[in-house]
């Protein structure tokens, strides 16, 4: 009994200098590592916001972008948070009457409050981009686009957010942040990755942009763009070709087909027993069209279908001139146009013509694809409209002509092959956000893709937090080793005894 007093009188661990000792050591760690954990954790996140409004040809559309409000300038993944189409037609149909385009987009803008936190709303800039539609009223006549800026440019300051303006994007802006807004989704400008082309069809426009091999800039100098983006530098080449949208590029087709003033035309591009009485007037009212206008035609003609895919391309290609090139190569026109490189993500219009028929597969030769839309183009338009009774009919109609559009401005247009084409992903959008110039553009006016990449920092959260675990535990076993000289009187004694 008296022994094990004696024992535990001299046990150095119990001494109160060793065990004050112990316990601030152990409460100096845990600290430590509590500091260390607290300090490093995410705070909960906080978002920022950017609105730009796509006024398109054909319809306006809002999106809407968020990203982690501390990461803004370089780090944070920006987001499509949200989207809204703007009912009704695009911005440039509205000439005859332009408040109604700026009354169009209050909907789609009310929908943008609701979504915006509105702590947020002062500081979201709020941008609109429009292109070939308002191109062409610029064209066609000046005073009404200013008119219908002028309009929009009201209705959208009356907003809480932080207008920065609307105005008509060049053809080449349009073509470039595609590009920009596709290889951003995809990260591959972060990680300086091999980049992919993008292929924009629009109702008025159409873009192609792509990194070529190696190219010689100076040749065309209007269709290069550069870009130092992360610390890479990028030559790109794009082009826009106003009047080969869709929607255009069927004017052209009707304008040739009824050169003549025919009262009765049979078009390749439509479905057998398809008819439609057109206007000649509604026809030719667009610069695209206008100078083709027959001298004598009557008021209206009747448009029937006759289904022929081979003779819809012959159509097609009469809208492409390939006589002239001042450069080394051209693709059509007399556009200059380096060879093709690497793979290419199609989107707008080639993804919803080429999506309806079924054609989006990259692994469809490009002989099927042709032969699939020659066994499209020929079905009876009876019994298109019976097997999709929910597709809007105007749409509908013009499936064969986009398809064979598409396909015909693709090989003949760019070159592309029956070993290339396969190398086009028709895509909506990439990963959550849609793929378009709006992304691209809202990134390049907040200078959100730095020139140079950015300083990350040398450990991640938790491989930080795991080494200070790791220190202040070797430190703490340190501390009992350092004690050490005090264990063999504890451990020894009571055998003596
Ligand atoms: O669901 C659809 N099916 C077929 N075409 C569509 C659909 N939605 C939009 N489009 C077409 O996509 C094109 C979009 O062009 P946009 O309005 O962006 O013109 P732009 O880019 O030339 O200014 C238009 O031709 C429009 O008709
Ligand atoms: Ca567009």
């Amino acid at each position: 009994m008296s022994a094990q007093r004696e024992m535990k009188e001299k046990n150095p661990w119990h001494t109160p200098l060793t065990i004050i000792i112990t316990v601030i050591g152990v409460i100096a760690i845990v600290a430590l590592v509590t500091v260390a954990v607290l300090q490093n954790r995410p705070v909960p996140q906080k978002y920022k916001y950017g609105i730009v409004l796509d006024a398109g040809s054909s319809h306006t559309a809002l999106y809407i972008y968020e990203w982690p409000a501390e990461k803004d300038n370089n780090t944070g993944r920006v987001e499509q948070k949200h989207s809204c189409k703007v009912k009704g037609k695009g911005i440039s149909s509205y000439a005859a009457e332009p408040e109604k385009a700026g009354m169009s987009l209050t909907e789609c803008m009310r929908e943008a409050e609701m979504q915006v936190p509105s702590r947020r709303h002062q500081e979201t800039p709020l941008y609109l981009g429009a292109t070939a539609g308002m191109r062409l009223l610029n064209i066609e006549n000046r005073e009404a686009s200013d008119k219908v800026f002028e309009a929009v440019e009201k209705a959208l300051q009356g907003f809480p957010f932080s207008y920065q303006g609307a105005r008509i994007l060049s053809g080449q802006e349009e073509g470039a942040f595609g590009w920009v807004t596709v290889n951003y989704l995809d990260d591959r400008l972060k990680q300086g990755l091999e980049t992919t082309g993008a292929l924009d069809l629009g109702g008025a426009s159409t873009q192609i942009s792509f990194v070529p091999h190696e190219y010689d800039i100076s040749e065309s100098p209007s269709n290069s763009v550069a870009f130092r983006l992360y610390g890479n530098d990028y030559n790109l080449y794009t082009h826009s070709f106003l009047c080969y949208g869709k929607d255009q590029v069927l004017r052209m087709a009707l304008a040739h087909q009824t050169r003549s003033g025919p009262v009765t035309m049979s078009d390749p591009c439509f479905h057998p027993g398809y008819s439609v009485t057109r206007n000649y007037n509604a026809l030719y009212d667009s610069p695209c069209v206008s100078e083709r206008k027959p001298k004598e035609a009557p008021l209206n003609f009747t448009h029937t279908g006759v289904g022929n895919f081979f003779r819809c391309q012959e159509v097609v290609k009469t809208l492409f001139n390939f006589t002239s090139c001042k450069y080394s190569r051209c693709s059509f026109n007399g556009i200059f146009q380096p060879p093709l490189q690497g793979s290419f993500g199609a989107f707008s219009a080639y993804y919803f013509v080429m999506n309806f028929l079924n054609l989006t597969d990259s692994s469809i030769p490009l002989e099927t694809v042709k032969a699939n839309l020659a066994n499209y183009c020929g079905t009876p338009w009876n019994q298109i409209k019976q097997q999709h009774p929910e597709v809007k009919e105007k749409y509908l109609a013009e499936y064969c002509f986009s398809g064979t559009y598409i396909v015909t401005l693709l090989t003949e247009g760019y070159n592309f092959t029956k070993e290339t084409f396969s190398k086009i992903k028709f895509i909506k959008e990439i990963k959550g956000s849609d793929a378009g110039w709006t992304l691209g553009y809202m990134l390049n006016l907040t200078n959100m893709i730095p020139a140079e990449a950015p300083d990350s920092p040398p450990l991640p959260h938790a491989g930080y937090v795991s080494i200070v675990t790791v220190i202040a535990l070797l430190l703490f076993i340190l501390f009992i080793l350092s004690l050490r000289p005090i264990w063999p009187k504890c451990s020894k004694k009571p055998q003596i005894v």
